[in-house]
């Protein structure tokens, strides 16, 4: 069980959870496309947590797009959850290609610890949701609660976790409905 009355910040994982996936990645402002009700559900969220984001973008390092058709697509994604009301507190990204090395891409715990940081935030006050096995690993290596939603990846991800004691939720409008 999650004490949300413990936690300070959510960080959410973007692709799959906020916007919709696509094995292609998503390569622009016009592909990015939010997922029925998660703009709504973070706007309901920013009222009793900080709201960030965590999420590896290697089609920056793979060449399908740049650091600034990124930038165009999180402007997107900040006008649309301003027209709802909400907003995101911070995000973090890797840019990396998986063969880079680099010491932030998931599931990797960097990008969760600097957000914690900033928020001055100990792993037990910060929750992460996302879609994909590396969001699991990653929350695991960072030591905070962990949600799986099913949207995006995360149906496949239930199964390559099975057996795995996960907190389990349709989609991030349905864990908003649920702490309400
Ligand atoms: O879910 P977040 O972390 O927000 O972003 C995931 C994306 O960066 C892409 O991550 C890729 O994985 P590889 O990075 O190629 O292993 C693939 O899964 C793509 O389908 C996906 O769009
Ligand atoms: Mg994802
Ligand atoms: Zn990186």
């Amino acid at each position: 069980m999650i004490d949300w009355a413990n936690k300070k910040v959510i960080i959410l994982d973007r692709d799959g959870v906020i916007n919709h996936d696509s094995d292609a990645y998503v390569k622009s402002a016009d592909e990015w496309k939010p997922i029925a009700g998660s703009l709504a559900a973070i706007a309901k969220l920013n009222s009793r947590f900080k709201v960030a984001v965590s999420t590896n973008q290697s089609g920056i390092g793979r060449g399908f797009y740049d650091e600034s058709v990124l930038d165009d697509m999180h402007q997107k994604m900040a006008t649309l959850l301003s027209e709802k009301g909400g907003h995101i507190d911070h995000i973090e990204f890797c840019p990396h290609h998986p063969d880079d090395g680099c010491d932030c891409r998931k599931p990797k715990p960097t990008m969760l610890k600097r957000i914690a940081e900033i928020f001055s935030a100990t792993p037990d006050e910060v929750i992460f949701v996302g879609d994909s096995k590396s969001d699991y690993e990653c929350a695991e290596n960072f030591g905070c609660d962990f949600i799986l939603v099913l949207t995006g990846k995360g149906l496949k991800t239930l199964d390559k976790l099975a057996g795995k004691d996960l907190l389990v939720e349709k989609s991030l409008a349905k864990i908003v409905e649920e702490i309400a």
